[in-house]
């Protein structure tokens, strides 16, 4: 099995460390789980609103964390499940790549190319300062966007593949913004699992 690949780019940039492993999970083990994800997960989706207005959220998610907090962004509350055997499995092996430990995996189910994530940073409150959060990728490749919140120069794309394993840590979230953008190539079906520690 290709577990733990040591074949991984750490980027240079400025406030921030970003470091990318393609095949962190080889593509059978990736297709598998795409697919045992898909249908076991506890999928809905919320309504966002922003600027005043409501509307559906570009996407599917899930929340599951091994305690009872709550996570909140963009106007909305999620309630965490209970972690499933096959996501705490996956979780350890993450946990152990990072060297960190996670309490919550969050969920982004992109069903095709009119599916997105707009510009954030992950630095709610509850993910305390600089916070480690990993991102693993199955199914569909889909581009990440990241750019420096002042150094306009700064702003990159990254093609996320089925398998890999992106972890962003340092000042990341404070300094940078990310976005999975729409797309009008013909894409299918992602998920997307975001580890991090909600303490
Ligand atoms: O889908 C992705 O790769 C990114 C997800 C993300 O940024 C998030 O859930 O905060
Ligand atoms: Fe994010």
């Amino acid at each position: 099995m290709d577990l733990f690949s040591s074949n991984k780019t750490v980027f240079k940039l400025p406030q921030a460390e970003l470091i990318y492993i393609p095949h962190f999970y080889n593509p059978q083990k990736a297709n598998d789980l795409f697919m045992s994800l898909k249908e076991n997960c506890a999928w809905h989706q919320d309504d966002i609103t922003i600027f005043g207005k409501t509307h559906p959220q570009p996407r599917l998610t899930a929340l599951y964390a091994d305690n009872k907090k709550s996570y909140s962004y963009s106007n909305i509350t999620m309630h965490p499940e209970m972690f499933t055997d096959e996501l705490a499995h996956i979780k350890t092996d993450i946990e152990n790549e990072a060297n960190t430990s996670f309490s919550t995996v969050l969920l982004n189910r992109y069903r095709n190319g009119s599916d997105s994530n707009g510009w954030h940073a992950d630095n709610e409150k509850e993910l305390g300062k600089n916070p480690i959060i990993a991102s693993f990728s199955l199914g569909a490749s889909r581009y990440f966007h990241f750019k420096h919140r002042a150094i306009k120069t700064e702003r990159h794309k990254l093609l996320l593949e089925s398998g890999s394993l992106l972890i962003m840590a340092g000042e990341m979230q404070q300094y940078w913004l990310h976005q999975i953008p729409k797309t009008k190539r013909d894409v299918g079906e992602r998920i997307n699992l975001t580890f991090r520690k909600i303490v």
